[in-house]
């Protein structure tokens, strides 16, 4: 049943035709993706469960969640600071967190899983919630290089199972990539779709192929950065500053290295190297290793190509 539904996201209209039936959504992992995902499901009218590991993390999850509404409810109702005290306070009510994924599943139509980007814990936390889910609820991993395939694999509900990247910062980025796996239903992936337009994301379908479309091109640029350091014939920020002023790129590539986490950019190139390695684009590099090595994993640990320390 369509609804109308108010919805205040960052360069939208203020009103919006609800194109889906799912109404609740769980988040899974409330790290630097997970909780863009569940601010935004929840500024636009979905109530969301956001699980992490801890109640720790998760306080630091909803904490950051309230900074980013902040830079919206700023920008959104710089003349109307009621209407904006409003909006976060009923956004922030939309979303509760727990510490168990399979709590969640009993309410729940969609999930959403954002957690560390390794397949053996992906399709461990899968299996368990096919066995708690209800039967229509649909399974969706926010992977960025894991084929959809090998997670669903976990699973027997492979006709409900697709794939939603978003990118990073979530609550800005336009874009969501909606994947399907050939055992992928019309149904669902129409639903993924749908659900993409009610979190006014612009969608564009893509197969189940290394990367999506995105991250095919964009990994291979950010790794030959890396290697053109490696090589020494140019400093970070003077690589930086190139890709910004001449390719016209809103950060530079070792900026954008450090933004999206260099352990995700090494768990990324570890399993295309595995899995291809006859490509030469995909080969590890030893910077990186070692920078990940020594805990220097960008800005949200303080360090990396940059460091962030205060
Ligand atoms: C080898 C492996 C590599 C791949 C790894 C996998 C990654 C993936 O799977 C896929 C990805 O996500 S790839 C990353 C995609 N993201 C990008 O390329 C971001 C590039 N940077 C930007 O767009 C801007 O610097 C950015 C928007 C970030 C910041 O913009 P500015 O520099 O102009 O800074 P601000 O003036 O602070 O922000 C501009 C407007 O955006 C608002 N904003 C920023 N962050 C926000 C946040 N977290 N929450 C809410 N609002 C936010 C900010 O308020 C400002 O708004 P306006 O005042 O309206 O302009
Ligand atoms: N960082 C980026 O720019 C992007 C990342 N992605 C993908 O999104 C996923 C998450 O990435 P990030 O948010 O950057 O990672 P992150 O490291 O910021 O957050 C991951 C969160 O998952 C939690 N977690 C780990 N195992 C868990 C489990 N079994 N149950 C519940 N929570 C668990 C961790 O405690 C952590 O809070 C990865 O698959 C990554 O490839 C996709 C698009 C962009």
């Amino acid at each position: 049943m369509a609804s109308v539904c108010k919805t205040f996201s960052r360069g939208f209209s203020s009103s919006a035709i609800r194109q889906t039936t799912i109404k609740h959504l769980t988040v899974i992992g409330g790290g630097l993706m997970g909780s863009g995902i569940a601010q935004v499901a929840a500024s636009t009218g979905h109530q969301v469960s956001m699980v992490d590991q801890s109640d720790d993390i998760l306080n630091k999850s909803k904490a950051n969640i309230g900074k980013s509404l902040q830079r919206v409810v700023k920008k959104k109702f710089a003349d109307d600071p009621k209407g904006g005290e409003q909006f976060l306070s009923e956004t922030m009510g939309r979303i509760e967190t727990s510490t168990s994924a399979v709590a969640c599943m009993e309410k729940t139509d969609l999930v959403i899983e954002a957690i560390v980007e390794n397949l053996e814990i992906k399709q461990k936390l899968f299996s368990e919630l096919d066995a708690a889910a209800p039967k229509h609820t649909i399974f969706t991993s926010n992977t960025s290089s894991i084929p959809i395939g090998d997670i669903a694999s976990s699973t027997k509900r492979l006709d409900r199972f697709g794939g939603l990247h978003f990118f990073n910062p979530v609550p800005v980025m336009k874009l969501l990539e909606v994947i399907r796996i050939p055992a992928t239903s019309d149904e669902t992936f129409n639903k993924l779709l749908a659900f993409g337009k009610d979190m006014q994301k612009a969608t564009v379908n893509c197969k189940d192929t290394p990367g999506f479309i995105v991250n095919r091109l964009l990994v291979p640029y950010m790794i030959e950065a890396v290697r053109m350091l490696e090589r020494g014939d140019a400093s970070p920020r003077d690589i930086d500053t190139a890709m910004k002023l001449g390719a016209g790129y809103p950060m530079g590539p070792f900026e954008l290295s450090d933004y999206v986490g260099l352990d995700t950019m090494k768990f990324i190139l570890d399993g295309w190297s595995k899995n291809y390695p006859e490509n030469p684009l995909f080969r590890p590099s030893p910077m990186l290793d070692k920078l990940v090595g020594e805990g220097k994993l960008g800005a949200k640990s303080g360090e990396g190509f940059y460091s962030y320390k205060k």
